[in-house]
């Protein structure tokens, strides 16, 4: 089934500039991981804050999950698309704990679900010692996978990863990449990252797509390598 559908999707970030994002199609499969490749500046970041709704695109629709969350007549807010995502720097509430980092997102789940959706999570990422810690209490990896958590307890259709590896050393990010793949099939999650590393890709990916600045498609512009 196809989890995420892009057609034509058009994006400037002013109405004279030319476009960050033009005329770009694409889709992916359910349990599919794609890494999305290209230059500083090609647009990759762009496109993760189109799909999860935190710009409006000048054209072009995106469906997810069979729903289509943006085209020329509507845009549904990035809280109401059942996309979660993980930042380069985490974004993890300082003053809150790991538990409560996890639990913040899940104000739509019915009160008695929450807590053992937490526990699930803490397991998943294997951070169950962790939950009362503050994130300032945790090594970068650790943080990381209290940021996985956080993005999968909704039950996100897709997740969306910006550079998740690069405040990670060298040797640290190797074996996260090993548990971040476990983690995403477990969840049999739909995933897209965005990297600067082809080793990540090489590590993690299905196939992966390269942005090129200014035209940025899939195909003729843009290129797909198959990975696994
Ligand atoms: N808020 C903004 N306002 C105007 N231009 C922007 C804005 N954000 C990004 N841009 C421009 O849009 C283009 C694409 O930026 P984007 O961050 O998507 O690239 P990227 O491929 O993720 O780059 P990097 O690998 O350096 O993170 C760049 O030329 C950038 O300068």
């Amino acid at each position: 089934m196809k989890v995420v559908e892009i057609q034509n999707l058009t994006f400037s970030y002013s109405r004279s500039a030319s476009p960050t994002i033009d005329d770009f199609s694409f889709s992916m499969n359910t349990g599919e991981i794609v890494g999305v490749l290209g230059q500083s500046g090609s647009g990759k970041s762009t496109l993760l804050r189109l799909i999860s709704g935190l710009e409006m695109p000048k054209k072009g629709s995106i469906t997810i999950a069979g729903k289509p969350v943006v085209n020329d007549r509507l845009f549904v807010q990035p809280e109401d698309r059942g996309v979660g995502m993980v930042f380069q720097d985490y974004a993890l509430f300082p003053h809150m704990t790991v538990k409560e980092n996890i639990l913040f997102g899940l104000s739509r789940m019915a009160k008695k679900d929450r807590k053992p959706r937490v526990k699930e999570m803490l397991e998943l990422v294997q951070m169950e010692d962790f939950g009362d810690r503050y994130p300032h209490e945790l090594s970068g990896g650790q943080q990381q996978r209290v940021a996985l958590a956080r993005a999968l307890a909704p039950k996100p259709k897709v997740l969306l990863m910006d550079e998740p590896f690069s405040n990670l050393d060298a040797d640290l990010k190797e074996s996260i990449r090993e548990d971040l793949l476990l983690i995403l099939k477990k969840a049999n999650m739909t995933c897209m990252i965005v990297t600067h590393d082809r080793n990540d890709v090489e590590a993690i990916c299905n196939y992966s797509i390269t942005m090129c600045p200014l035209i940025a498609e899939q195909g003729a512009a843009g290129e797909k390598f198959q990975t696994l």
